[in-house]
C-alpha cells in the first residue's frame, strides 16, 4: 500500500451535483459563468438540491418554505446572549451553535427524505440569521428579523445591517453567493460525505464541514486576505511584502488550488466586483493592490488567484466585518454541503480508506515499573 499526500488525484466517489472538468466549474451540468450572470441565490440552491432549475412556482414554494424557518428558536438566541461571543471566533460560534440547533429541530434524527428536507430548508435559513444575529449581538444590539419581501442576498445584509441594501450591493452580494455555493469534492465537503456515510444526522455533517471550511488553506483564506491586504497598507509596499514573504516560503492567502492548474473560473468575476465595489466606496487602493499582487505572482511563482482572494475586497467594500468572511463563505455553501449529503444518503456506503503504517516494528511491552 502506498499512500497518495493529500489524497491528490484520488478519486473519492461518483458524483452529479457539480463538476470541475478543464479548470470549467459547473453545477448540475450548468456552466458557473451563466449562473453568476443570471441566477439568484435560491434558484441555486434549489438546483443543486433537485438537480434541475426550478419553474416560477417551485422557487417561490421554495422562498416561502425557507421565509418560514428563518427564524432562530427564541431560548437559543436568548442562551446565545450569555455565551463569550466575543471572544470567540464567528467560525467557532457558527460551529457550535449550528451543533446545538439540532437540538431543537424535532426532525434531528428522522433519517427519511422528508426529514431531511426539512432539516435542508431550516439549516439553509438558519445559518444566514444565525451569522447576522451574532454579529448584532456581539455588537450589543438586538437581531434583525428578516423581511418576507426581500431575497436570501437583500435579507442577509438587512439582517446585518438593519438597513435594505442597493440593487449593486444586493446583486454583488447574491452573486457571491452563487459562486461559493458548491465545488466538488473540496475539503468541507468530502468532511460531510465522510462524516454522514456512517449514516450519521444531517447537522453532524454539516458541523464537521463547517469544522473544515474554517482552516485557512480552505474556506478560512478569504479572512486571511483581508489581514495580509491590510497589512500590506498600500500600493508601493507591495512588492516588498512578496519579496519577504517568497523568501521566508511563505503561503499568500487566496493564490494557488489543488485542482485548478490554469486558474479558478469564478476569481474574475469577483475580480469584477472588487473594481466596481471600490471605485463606488472609493478605496481603489484595495482592488489595484490585489492586482499588483495578482500580476507579480502570476509573473514570478505562476500562481493565480481563487475564489478566495478578490471576495476578501468585495466583502470588505460591502461592509461587512472581516471575521464574517468564512461564516459568509459557509451560510453559502451549506447548500452544497446539503446536495452533496443527500447524494450520500442515496446511494451510501461507509467511507474508510486505508493508513501506509510507517510507525515502529513490533515492539516487546515494557512494565511500567521498568520503564
Ligand atoms: C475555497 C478554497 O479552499 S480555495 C483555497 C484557499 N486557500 C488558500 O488560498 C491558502 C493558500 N494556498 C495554499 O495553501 C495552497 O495553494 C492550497 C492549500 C490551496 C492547495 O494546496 P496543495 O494542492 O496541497 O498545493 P501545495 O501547498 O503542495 O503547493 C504546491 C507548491 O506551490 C506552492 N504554493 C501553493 N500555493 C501557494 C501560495 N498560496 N503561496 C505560495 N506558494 C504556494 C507551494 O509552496 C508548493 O511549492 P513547492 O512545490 O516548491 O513546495
Ligand atoms: O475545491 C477546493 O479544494 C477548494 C475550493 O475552491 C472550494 O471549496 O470552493
Amino acid at each position: 500500500m502506498t499512500a497518495t499526500r493529500g489524497l491528490e488525484g484520488v478519486v473519492a466517489t461518483t458524483s452529479s451535483v457539480s463538476s470541475i472538468i478543464d479548470d470549467v466549474l459547473t453545477y448540475r451540468g450548468y456552466s458557473i459563468d451563466d449562473l453568476a450572470e443570471h441566477a439568484t441565490f435560491e434558484e441555486v440552491i434549489y438546483l443543486l438540491w433537485n438537480g434541475k432549475l426550478p419553474n416560477e412556482q417551485e422557487l417561490n414554494s421554495l422562498k416561502e418554505e425557507l421565509s418560514k424557518a428563518s427564524a432562530l428558536p427564541a431560548e437559543l438566541l436568548q442562551q446565545m446572549k450569555s455565551l463569550p461571543l466575543s471572544e470567540a471566533h464567528p467560525m467557532t460560534v457558527l460551529r457550535t451553535i449550528v451543533s446545538m440547533l439540532a437540538m431543537y429541530d424535532e426532525d434531528s434524527e428522522d433519517m427519511s427524505v422528508e426529514g431531511n428536507y426539512r432539516k435542508a430548508v431550516r439549516l439553509q435559513a438558519q445559518m444566514s440569521t444565525l451569522v447576522t444575529a451574532f454579529s448584532r449581538i456581539r455588537d450589543g444590539k438586538e437581531p434583525v428579523a428578516p423581511k418576507k419581501e426581500l431575497g436570501f442576498a437583500a435579507n442577509f445584509l438587512y439582517m446585518l445591517t438593519g438597513s435594505e441594501p442597493d440593487e449593486i450591493s444586493e446583486n454583488a452580494f447574491n452573486q457571491a453567493l452563487v459562486l461559493h455555493a458548491d465545488h466538488e469534492l473540496n475539503a468541507s465537503t468530502f468532511t460531510a460525505r465522510v462524516c454522514v456515510a456512517t449514516l450519521s444526522d444531517m447537522y453532524s455533517g454539516i458541523t464537521a464541514a463547517i469544522g473544515a471550511l474554517k482552516g485557512p488553506l480552505h474556506g478560512g483564506a478569504n479572512e486571511q486576505v483581508m489581514k495580509m491586504l491590510s497589512e500590506i497598507g498600500s500600493e508601493e509596499n507591495v512588492e516588498s511584502y512578496l519579496k519577504n514573504a517568497i523568501e521566508n516560503k511563505k503561503k499568500i492567502m487566496g493564490f494557488g488550488h489543488r485542482v485548478y492548474k490554469n486558474g479558478d473560473p469564478r476569481a474574475k468575476h469577483l475580480r469584477e466586483m472588487s473594481k466596481q465595489l471600490t471605485t463606488i466606496t472609493g478605496e481603489e487602493k484595495w482592488y489595484t493592490m490585489s492586482v499588483q499582487l495578482e500580476e507579480t505572482l502570476k509573473a514570478e511563482k505562476g500562481l493565480l488567484p481563487n475564489v478566495d482572494f478578490y471576495s476578501a475586497s468585495v466583502y470588505h467594500s460591502l461592509g461587512i466585518p472581516h471575521d464574517l468572511f468564512t461564516p459568509i463563505f459557509a451560510v453559502s455553501r451549506v447548500s452544497g454541503w446539503i446536495a452533496h449529503i443527500l447524494e450520500q444518503y442515496e446511494n451510501n456506503r461507509l467511507i474508510r480508506p486505508r493508513a501506509d503504517y510507517i510507525g515502529p516494528d513490533m515492539q516487546t511491552f515494557v512494565p511500567l515499573e521498568q520503564r
